[in-house]
C-alpha cells in the first residue's frame, strides 16, 4: 500500500480556544475510499481545510504525495481536489466557463475534450451554457464536482457530497464516486449518512470533538463491533425466563411471547449462539414459531461509540 496522505499529530485550536482537531494521526492509501464520520462540529471540515490549505494547523504535520505541506504546498496542491459543501462563487457564470476556469486556476492548459468528458460524465453537458444560478440544487452540486475534477486531482475530498439531496441524486453521486474510484482517484468523503459510508467506503474513521476515535476497514469494524440481535417468537407465552436458557444473553419481552437475544461479537459467535439457543429451547420443550435475526449496522456501531464516553 502506498500512502498518499499522512497526518501526524495534527491539531487545530481556533482563536478563542476551541480545539477542532486534537492530535490526529491518519494515513490514507492510494486508491482507497475513506469515509470520515462524525456528528456536527466534530472537526471534519477543519481536517479537510487543513489538507486543502484553507485552515492553518496549530501543530502537527501533513504530508501529501510525499511532500510536507508546510514547506512544499505547491507541489501537492495541484494533485488535490475539493468539493466543498456549498457553492460560493461563480453563480453568474455559465457552467462550462466556471469549470474551465477551475482548470486554469491550477495552471493547466485548456482542454476542451477533457472538460466535455467531465461535464458529460456528470450529465451537465446539456446545461453547459446555463448560468449556475439557474440550475437546481442537485445540478449545482454536480458543478462543484466538475470544478474539482477539472484539474484531474489524484486525491479528492468530498465534504458532505449528498447532504440535502434527494435519493435519486444521491445514487447518482455514488455512481460518480465509483467511476472516480475505478480511475484510481483516492477519495476522502465526509458524511452524516452512515448508509453512505457503509456502501461506499473501504475504510472508515470516526471523529468526535476533534479526536479520531477509531479507524478501520469498514468490514472489520462492523465485524469487530457488531452485534447479533434475534427475536424468537414463541408458540405460547412464558411468564418467566426458564432456567434452561438462563446462560444465554436473552430477555423476555413484555407479554412473554418474544424472546430477545442480543450478543455476539460480530465474528459469527452471535449466530452460533442463536443456533445453540434454539436447540436449548427445543430440549426444554419450548416451542417457537419464528426467528428474526439481524446484524447491527454501522450506524448502531457509530452511535454506540459516540455514546461510550470515549468521545469526551
Ligand atoms: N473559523 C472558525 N473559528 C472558530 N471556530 C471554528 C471555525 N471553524 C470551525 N469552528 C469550530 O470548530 C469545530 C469543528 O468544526 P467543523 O466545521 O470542522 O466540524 P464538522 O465536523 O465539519 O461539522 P459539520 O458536520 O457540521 O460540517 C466546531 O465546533 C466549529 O464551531
Amino acid at each position: 500500500m502506498e500512502p498518499i496522505l499522512e497526518l501526524s499529530g495534527l491539531s487545530k485550536v481556533y482563536p478563542g480556544g476551541l480545539t477542532a482537531l486534537d492530535n490526529v494521526d491518519l494515513t490514507i492509501n492510494k486508491g482507497e475510499v475513506f469515509a470520515l464520520l462524525g456528528p456536527n462540529g466534530a472537526g471534519k471540515t477543519t481536517l479537510i481545510g487543513a489538507v486543502c490549505g484553507l485552515v492553518r494547523p496549530t501543530s502537527g504535520s501533513i504530508r501529501a504525495f510525499g511532500h510536507d505541506l508546510a514547506s512544499d504546498w505547491r507541489r501537492a496542491r495541484n494533485r488535490i481536489g475539493l468539493v466543498p459543501q456549498e457553492l460560493s462563487t461563480d453563480m453568474f457564470e455559465p457552467v462550462h466557463r466556471a469549470v474551465s476556469y477551475s482548470r486554469g486556476l491550477f495552471g493547466l492548459a485548456p482542454d476542451r475534450d477533457r472538460i466535455e468528458e467531465i461535464l458529460r460524465s456528470l450529465s451537465l453537458w446539456d446545461k453547459r451554457d446555463e448560468r449556475i444560478m439557474a440550475l437546481s440544487g442537485g445540478m449545482k452540486r454536480r458543478v462543484l464536482i466538475a470544478k474539482a475534477l477539472a484539474h484531474e486531482p489524484d486525491l479528492l475530498f468530498l465534504d458532505e457530497p449528498t447532504a440535502g439531496v434527494d435519493v435519486e441524486l444521491r445514487k447518482g453521486m455514488w455512481a460518480i464516486v465509483d467511476t472516480m474510484r475505478e480511475r484510481g482517484v483516492t477519495i476522502i468523503l465526509t458524511t452524516h449518512y452512515i448508509e453512505e459510508a457503509e456502501l461506499m467506503a473501504d475504510r472508515v474513521g470516526i471523529i468526535n470533538r476533534g479526536k479520531l476515535l477509531m479507524v478501520d476497514q469498514k468490514d472489520a469494524m462492523m465485524a469487530r463491533l457488531g452485534r447479533t440481535e434475534a427475536h424468537i417468537t414463541l408458540a405460547r407465552p412464558l411468564s418467566a425466563l426458564p432456567s434452561e436458557i438462563a446462560r444465554f444473553p436473552v430477555e423476555l419481552e413484555p407479554g412473554g411471547e418474544v424472546l430477545c437475544y442480543r450478543g455476539g461479537d460480530g465474528t459469527g459467535k452471535g449466530k452460533a449462539e442463536v443456533a445453540a439457543l434454539t436447540k436449548a429451547l427445543i430440549a426444554a420443550d419450548i416451542d417457537y414459531v419464528g426467528i428474526d435475526t439481524r446484524e447491527s449496522s454501522l450506524e448502531e456501531i457509530f452511535v454506540s461509540l459516540l455514546g461510550e464516553g470515549k468521545a469526551a
